[in-house]
């Protein structure tokens, strides 16, 4: 099945909620809707008749006309005129001048504030995530009105000193939702996917994190930005704004106030146009919130292995990765709970090596712990990581950064998530070309068409285009894979590259990642629960159980004579021996959590061979004839003396 019939596949498949809506595509669904199209005409009105109040309004502002005192609406005043005879209309355009400029400098300085704040805090988090929670809770106790009368009385009838301080005051209120918003994307794995390539913090936090979080800052400066001009007129209001003359629509409002008895009127046109902002503002909050809420659809298309021959089974004398005796922890209730024990695994350049397990026996935390790519609080407490010299466990974040991308490579379970929605498949695979290669856009165009190519797409222009939730599983994965080749990596960890994929896509990527090790002589550690994948794509295996590697070897001859009961147990209840009208044979029991592991053996409970010497201390690991290990007592019981 070509990456084109998979498309067509894919888009007859079920489709599944995406992530967030592009801004772009926020604002124009925004625009979309009649009330938002409507808000938006009418802020664009004030902002434009405000910016040609020189041109547009037919009096200067404080040019009085005495004969025309408190009249109503005429030819000569549209709007009527106000106590000095000066015209409502004119001073209502030239007011805008202000009072919108001073609700913008509100807006500017709490979102740049916000956003700041929130990115920082929400994508590092840590010790800068546990210091703005402690800062923002004690600015929120800080009533916002009164330190604006208190910063108008220290520096006198300022506004933009009093929006400035609005700006910093409200700020933490939206950081917060900032930092929500960015700890939920921090967490996808098209984030991690960025960081496993090689990408800066700060390009990720531009390319991939602000723009998904650009919608609730959006609702959020527009709420602001009603809320400010509330204040503006309120302070102003108060006589605390721009001293008469001067036109603020808060002063209008003020002076309207002085004569309602004599004339009423003289209130509504300010009243109106400020309320109306202020009603817009929160109109299009409101919209861009429902459509910044919608999701993008995309498809899935879950995969079938296929066998794939010409198999060498190589035993490394120069390891690329090592692994020695290595633990990894995480924080437990009390103490920190140990999640692999005692690793060891070896991968010779070019080598094809498989991870199998069942699921939370420690196949992921393993892989990510070659990246440096733990989750909080989950650290390596034992053991050395080599890669090509490089101690991977003890590394600086400097030298991992480094590795990342360029020489080892990852590609996740679900491709869709692995990629930014908002982003293109061209432009995920330039953005890293351009990061490890850089060089003109033509070269980077150049070698992103020819990577997207070499992933099997004949036409990649037509690919290059396209949104993820546009591609089909087969082809969001073979996207991946490009961005993962873009650094020409000498390891790519595959974490279950086929699991989310339709059976008909998943010979495909195997085959192309089969090719791909290949053609570019690179080292692959795939992980699987799956033996029949492990048994067509590796020379060589690790079977995982319960933080243990518990038997490796040849693939060949481990799956031929398991020396493991757990690997003979994996074997027996592999789908393709069952027998028809039979029960699927399956192992009793299930995996022991971490920190529930029993002293010895971490199989014992579900062993049909287990005896007390088993139970009784650590079981230590065996070697058998080369490449093959295991960590059982009686595993020449199962395998006869043949392995
Ligand atoms: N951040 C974490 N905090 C606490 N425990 C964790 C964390 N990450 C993983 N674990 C635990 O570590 C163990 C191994 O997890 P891991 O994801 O590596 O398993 P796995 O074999 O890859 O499973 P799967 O096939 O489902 O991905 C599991 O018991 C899991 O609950």
């Amino acid at each position: 099945m070509t990456a084109l019939e998979e498309s067509a596949a894919g888009a007859a498949r079920t489709a599944r909620p995406g992530r967030a809506a592009h801004p772009h595509g926020a604002w124009r669904t925004a625009l979309a809707r009649p009330l938002g199209r409507v808000a938006v005409a009418y802020l664009a009105l004030l902002v434009v008749c405000s910016a040609l109040a020189p041109v547009l309004a037919p009096y200067r502002p404080t040019a009085t006309d005495l004969d025309h005192i408190l009249s109503l609406p005429s030819g000569a005043h549209p709007l009527g005129t106000d106590a000095l005879g000066r015209d409502v209309l004119s001073r209502l355009l030239y007011g805008g001048r202000t009072s919108l400029v001073d609700a913008a400098l509100a807006v500017g300085v709490g979102m740049a504030v916000a956003l700041a704040a929130g990115l920082l805090a929400g994508y590092f988090g840590g010790w800068l995530d546990r210091g703005f929670t402690w800062l923002v809770d004690v600015m929120l106790a800080i009533p916002v009105i009164v330190t604006l009368l208190a910063v108008l009385a220290v520096i006198g009838n300022s506004m933009s000193a009093a929006m400035i301080a609005l700006g910093v005051l409200v700020a933490p209120g939206i950081a917060r939702v900032v930092r929500g918003a960015t700890l939920a994307v921090r967490n996808e794995l098209y984030i991690s996917a960025a960081r496993v390539s090689g990408l800066p913090h700060r390009h990720i936090v531009v390319r991939h994190v602000l723009p998904r979080v650009a919608g609730p800052v959006l609702v959020q400066a527009s709420l602001l930005a009603g809320g400010a001009l509330l204040m503006d007129a309120g302070l102003s209001y108060l006589g605390l704004g721009a001293r008469p003359p001067a036109p603020t629509w808060g002063n209008m409002i003020s002076e309207a106030a002085g004569v309602i008895d004599r004339q009423p009127w003289l209130l509504v046109p300010p009243g109106v146009v400020l309320g109306l902002a202020i009603l817009a503002f929160g109109l299009l909050g409101d919209v861009l919130r429902d459509t910044s809420a919608e999701r993008t659809t995309r498809r899935l298309a879950p995969a079938r292995p296929v066998p794939v021959t010409g198999r060498k089974v190589v035993e490394p004398t120069t390891a690329l990765l090592s692994a020695r005796n290595v633990t990894i922890s995480v924080p437990g209730p009390d103490a920190p709970v140990r999640v692999v024990e005692g690793l060891d695994l070896d991968i010779g350049p070019g080598e094809c090596v498989g991870l199998v397990g069942e699921t939370g026996c420690g196949k992921t935390i393993t892989a990510r712990s070659v990246l440096g790519l733990l989750p909080p609080g989950a650290a390596v407490t034992a053991g050395s990581i080599r890669f090509d010299g490089v101690d991977l466990a003890t590394a600086s974040r400097a030298t991992l950064t480094g590795l990342r991308g360029t020489r080892i490579a990852m590609v996740f379970q679900d491709p869709g998530t692995s990629l930014d929605p908002v982003v293109t498949a061209g432009r995920h695979v330039a953005e890293l070309v351009r990061r490890h290669h850089g060089g003109s856009r033509a070269r980077v165009r150049a070698r992103t068409m020819e990577l997207l190519r070499s992933v099997g797409f004949p036409e990649p222009e037509q690919v290059a285009g396209r949104y993820p939730h546009q591609l089909s599983g087969g082809m969001a994965q073979r996207v991946a894979i490009a961005m993962a080749l873009a650094g020409e990596p000498r390891l790519l960890i595959a974490d279950e590259p086929t699991t989310a994929l339709d059976v008909t896509v998943q010979a495909g990527i195997l085959g192309l990642l089969r090719d791909l090790q290949r053609d570019n002589d690179m080292a692959i550690l795939l992980i699987s629960h799956d033996l029949r994948i492990i048994a067509t794509m590796c020379d060589r295996a690790y079977v995982m159980y319960a933080g243990h590697v518990v038997e490796s070897g040849d693939v060949a001859g481990m799956f031929r004579n398991p020396a493991h009961p757990y690997t003979d147990g994996l074997l027996r209840s592999a789908p393709r021996r069952a027998t028809p009208g039979e029960h699927l044979t399956a192992i009793p029991g299930t995996v022991p959590p971490p920190g529930s592991w029993p002293v010895g053996c971490h199989f014992a409970a579900r062993c049909l061979l287990a005896t007390d010497e088993c139970r009784a201390a650590p079981v230590p690991v065996a070697r058998l004839r080369p490449p093959r290990r295991t960590r059982c007592l009686h595993f020449d019981e199962l395998s006869g003396g043949r392995a």
